[in-house]
């Protein structure tokens, strides 16, 4: 079978970056997007996530839209021993590159990707996974997912007062019902951190909701 974008990433992160570090698998994801564009977060909207992620000092992680484990890796680095970087990711082949990025990076200990809808797996983090509230979510998967799984995380009592949202795209391709939800609801106070779409200078922007409990 053809292989996929994401199989020929993998292949030159495996051929050229070094096992067991997270930056230079980074650097080479990076360095093949530049070539072959792909919509993982990049190094320029990472260093904001990553600013975002140090300032809450999770214990418990949760990201929507693992895609090839790019932000995954980016962010469970920076995790203090004893977190857990839960990651959700509907496509099967997706996932698997996913897997093995982590595994090359070294941070298979931290990063558990669990495979399916959001609109399934939501619900059963706490059962399923011993969760018991979110410290901090990264909402990356795609954008008319942000509102309801927003909501479903409410319903589901995995947010606490604190909890950080991270949405990702917020601007192109656009989330804007999510936008009026978290800015309107009274339920959150938001920042807005424009930047540029990745490999890109379109314009682009993060959006951090926190919740108010
Ligand atoms: C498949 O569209 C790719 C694309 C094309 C043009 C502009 C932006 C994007 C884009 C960029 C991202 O960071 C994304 N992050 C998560 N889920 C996405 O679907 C996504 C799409
Ligand atoms: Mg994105």
């Amino acid at each position: 079978m053809a292989d996929s974008k994401e199989q020929r990433t993998l292949d030159y992160v495996l051929q050229n970056a070094v096992r067991g570090d997270p930056q230079s698998v980074l650097d080479f994801i990076d360095k093949f997007s530049e070539n072959e564009w792909a919509m993982h977060v990049g190094n320029v909207k990472g260093p904001i996530v990553e600013k975002v992620v140090t300032e809450t000092d999770p214990s418990t992680c949760l990201e929507l839209g693992t895609y090839c484990g790019y932000s995954a890796i980016r962010i469970s680095r920076l995790l203090k021993p004893g977190t857990r970087f839960l990651t959700i990711e509907s496509c099967p082949a997706n996932a698997a590159i996913a897997q093995q990025m982590i595994d090359f990076a070294g941070m298979q200990d931290k990063v558990k990707i669990l495979q399916g809808s959001s609109q399934e797996i939501i619900p059963r983090l706490k059962a399923d996974h011993q969760v018991e509230t979110l410290d901090f979510v990264f909402i990356d998967h795609w954008s008319e997912c942000y509102t309801p799984d927003t909501k479903l995380l409410e319903e589901c009592g995995l947010l606490r007062k604190g909890s950080v949202l991270l949405a990702d795209n917020v601007v192109y391709p656009g989330a804007p019902d999510f936008l009026e939800y978290v800015r309107t609801s009274g339920r959150y106070d938001c920042t807005n951190f424009p930047t540029h779409l990745q490999y890109s200078k379109k314009e682009d922007a993060l959006e951090k909701a926190v919740y108010r409990g």
